[in-house]
């Protein structure tokens, strides 16, 4: 398992074993990998709820824990108090963040407009039509500006006026370079798992030790610092709880836009990338038609549109961003998953890419493409059931709308 980690196979490794073995499958002495919906209701809903493991503890910056690596229960729901109305319908859709991002979509679609062609890239595999296990390569220019894209949208409800502007250029852009060039995974294997070896790692690899992560702290300071900001604002919400301290409200910041960039990026990769193949130019068709009926300026709403929001249901399943299995330690007595009896302080953890494809039943041709399965009634709770891709229960994803 370590080695699948260290070389970025885990993902397809644990997914084989699934489609070997089933729903359940023990991955190591103490950890075990579940894929039904039964599963995925009693590890991350249920009351009493099952901790995160240390494996989050990787993601803090500088000790300071934020939302998403905060482990104990309390911690996590006083966090999540504090913060939560910034995630709320209205206040994502507030004019001034509306406003920001169709300006940045706007400036996206220049440079597209600019250039003569974009070419999108995905890798093929024997196994899976796409292997995603392996980085997906797109020219350089494409992958870096759905990053910027990403980066500019997330730093405008953070620390709206102070947002990024890295899709025209300059130092915000270079920023984005950075750390898209960065990879960051096999050093956070090996400090997981043999801490001792990181050092060594990271001096055999000096090419991959990242200034862009320098500079996006840096950046987050200085916004952070930078009044006064609009109302709505996490930066706003922050600044109220002066007990927290200036590193603490920089560290909760830089969590929401480490989770923001890649994420984002990466989905909007995916479904441009789908959308791209020649089999699926009716489907881009449909949707060009979906979207002449919307009308912002009358105040259409955009979660109505029923086949867009099929197709990013539909990218969602199969390309999830993100290669954490969620792993999370059994509470103390054991629990019973799936029939099976597991012992307390065990880790067990689901993946999306299994969970989105193991069950033809509910997923038909579950390697394809096709958003119309989200338009039939039929199935409907089933799939709902499976969805995975912000996690769920108490720690789901915040930024999901
Ligand atoms: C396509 C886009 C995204 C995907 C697929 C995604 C996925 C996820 C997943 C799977 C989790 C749960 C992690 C776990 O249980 O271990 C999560 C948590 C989180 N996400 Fe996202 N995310 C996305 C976008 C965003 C954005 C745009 C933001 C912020 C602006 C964000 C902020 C967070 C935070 C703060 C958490 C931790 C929540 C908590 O523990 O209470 N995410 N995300």
């Amino acid at each position: 398992m370590v080695y699948h980690d260290f070389i970025g196979t885990k993902r397809l490794w644990i997914h084989n074993l699934h489609l070997r073995y089933g729903c359940v499958v023990r991955l190591a002495p103490n950890e075990v990998s579940f894929a039904s919906a039964t599963a995925l209701k009693e590890i991350y809903t249920s009351a009493g709820g099952y901790a995160k493991t240390e494996l989050y503890s990787l993601f803090t910056k500088d000790d300071h824990r934020n939302l998403f690596t905060a482990l104990d229960k309390k911690e996590h729901n006083e966090k999540k108090k504090r913060l939560a109305d910034r995630y709320t319908n209205t206040a994502v859709l507030h004019p001034s963040i509306q406003t920001a991002l169709r300006e940045r979509a706007e400036a996206f679609a220049r440079v597209c407009g600019d250039s003569k062609s974009t070419d999108i890239y995905v890798r093929e595999s024997s196994t899976f039509r796409v292997f995603l296990s392996v980085r997906y390569i797109m020219t350089p220019s494409s992958q870096l500006y759905l990053h910027c894209y990403a980066l500019d949208c997330v730093s405008a409800m953070i620390f709206h006026p102070h947002g990024t502007k890295s899709i025209e250029g300059g130092s915000d852009h270079e920023m984005v370079r950075n750390l898209s060039y960065h990879d960051s995974r096999s050093a956070l294997v090996l400090r997981h798992y043999y801490p001792w070896l990181e050092g060594l790692y990271k001096f055999l690899t000096p090419e991959r030790s990242s200034k862009g992560g320098k500079f996006l702290v840096d950046y987050a300071r200085s916004a952070m610092r930078a009044t006064p900001h609009s109302d709505f604002t996490l930066a706003t919400r922050l600044l109220q709880h002066p007990e927290m301290g200036m590193a603490d409200m920089v560290s909760e910041c830089l969590d929401h836009i480490g989770a923001g960039i890649d994420t984002t990026g990466d989905a909007l990769c995916f479904l441009m990338w789908e959308l791209s193949q020649p089999h699926n130019a009716k489907r881009i068709q449909q949707l060009i038609d979906e979207l002449q009926t919307y009308d912002l300026e009358q105040g259409d709403r955009l979660d109505l549109l029923p086949y867009l929001n099929a197709v990013i249901d539909e990218t969602m399943r199969l390309w999830a961003p993100g290669t954490l299995p969620l792993p999370r330690y059994v509470p103390d007595g054991g629990r019973v998953i799936d029939g099976y009896y597991i012992p307390a302080h065990t880790i067990v953890s689901a993946q999306s890419f299994t969970v989105h494809r193991l069950d033809q039943m509910v997923f038909p041709e579950s390697d394809k493409f096709v958003p119309e399965r989200w338009l039939e009634d039929e199935g409907s709770i089933e799939r709902q059931r499976l969805i995975f891709a912000f996690g769920s229960g108490a720690r789901t994803c915040i930024g999901k709308l």
